[in-house]
């Protein structure tokens, strides 16, 4: 299978993938940036009805004014509530589609609108039309694929039958013809929507690469293992979800004992693969949706879902399997045993947060090495 399509069969996965916890979260705070921006630009429309009435006169603009008048206001109050539901603590997955149909579907009705003042406007309007392509290049900022396509997807679809019903209206060629706007002419027409597709694509791809890296960030490079900065965005919501579900958690934190031997006797690239190979076996010991995370050099975290009893005796077995499997660093050479020390925490008896649970853990974790490694402490003495 070549590379590239591998590429293009991950990009459409990425893209049409729900969004986890971490990318929700930052498209949330993404959801809240837009509506500030909105409300922005309802305000500064707000402005524009004023102006217009100082360099306009006459009773037929005046009436058009008005309805201009009616609109903004009518844009800044949905911008308001918009803003509202941002902010709320708790968090509406349907918001950002409610709010990118909003966005395209008023640029829709403005356009429409402008035919009551020039039936050539919604032709080649470029000041509303451009709000296709910035309700499209917003949805970047939630994090979500889905989102920018069925942005697109909508935008275009709207101008088409907005353009195609307007078009089959008019009566006669003159109508098609403006002082101001000039003259409509379908090929422009079919350029603004590959123009809206462009963007759509464009947006498509600064959403992949957005989650690449959100992702490669919260991941470890030698064992693709998640990291620290994973476990302390990801755990309040673990943690939560343990404590909405009633289920046990136990965090364990792991070290390598005396690891710095194997480096110093055998090297780096040796001590790398020592620690590829003990992460191979630790895998085997989690359960479904059980997380082993790479906090350090030779320190891990395993978050468990079961009581810290049972925690420790799964630990024990590690110990057991880890004995059985000694690393070899170098071919025909003498295998060497491995082993760690533990401390155990459980949520919510240990701690309520993820500094409280790794802060126990750890000072067990003491007691362990202070007692001669090889072994798992799971309370206080
Ligand atoms: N090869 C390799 N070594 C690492 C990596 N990260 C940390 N280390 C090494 O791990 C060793 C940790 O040394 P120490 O903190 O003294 O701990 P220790 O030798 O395991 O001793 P105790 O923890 O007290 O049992 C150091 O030699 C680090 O260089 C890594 O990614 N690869």
């Amino acid at each position: 299978m070549s590379i590239t399509g591998d590429w293009k069969r991950d990009l459409v996965r990425t893209l049409l993938a729900r969004p986890d916890e971490v990318m929700l979260d930052l498209g949330a705070g993404g959801e809240l940036l837009v509506a500030r921006i909105r409300a922005l630009l309802s305000a500064l429309s707000l402005l524009l009805a004023p102006v217009a009435l100082i360099g306009n006169q006459g009773a037929g603009k005046l009436t058009e004014l008005m309805i201009g008048l009616g609109a903004t206001v009518f844009i800044n109050i949905c911008a308001q509530i918009w803003l509202a539901l941002a902010r709320n603590r708790r968090r509406h997955s349907w918001l950002p589609y409610a709010t990118t149909t909003y966005d395209v579907t008023t640029t829709t009705l403005v356009l429409a609108l402008l035919h009551l003042s020039d039936p050539v406007a919604p032709f080649n309007s470029i000041i509303v039309w451009v709000f296709y392509l910035i309700s499209i290049s917003m949805t970047a900022l939630r994090n979500d694929g889905r989102l920018t396509l069925y942005a697109g997807g909508m935008a275009m679809l709207q101008y088409s039958l907005l353009v195609g019903m307007l078009l089959a209206m008019a009566e006669s060629p003159e109508q098609l013809v403006s002082v101001d706007y000039g003259t409509v002419s379908v090929g422009a027409q079919i350029e603004r929507v590959v123009l809206m597709l462009l963007m759509t694509v464009l947006t498509a791809t600064v959403v992949y690469r957005m989650q690449r890296l959100i992702e490669s960030s919260g991941s470890d490079g030698l064992t693709g293992l998640p990291n620290r900065s994973w476990l302390v965005q990801r755990m309040p919501r673990i943690l939560e979800a343990a404590r909405e579900d009633n289920q046990s958690l136990t965090v364990a934190l792991l070290d390598l004992d005396r690891f710095k031997r194997i480096n110093d006797q055998y090297g780096h690239l040796t001590g790398d693969r020592a620690i590829r190979h003990i992460v191979g076996s630790m895998r085997e010991i989690l359960r479904e949706r059980e997380r082993l995370v790479r906090i350090g050099g030779q320190e891990f975290v395993l978050v468990m879902y079961c009581p810290i009893g049972n925690a420790w005796e799964r630990l024990d077995r590690l110990r057991q399997l880890m004995a059985e499997r000694p690393f070899v660093p170098e071919r025909g050479g003498d295998p060497l045993h491995i082993t760690f020390s533990g401390g155990l925490s459980a949520y919510p008896s240990d701690g309520n947060n993820v500094s409280s649970l790794l802060r126990t853990a750890d000072r067990r974790l003491q007691v362990a090495k202070h007692e001669g490694s090889n072994r798992v402490v799971a309370r206080d003495t």
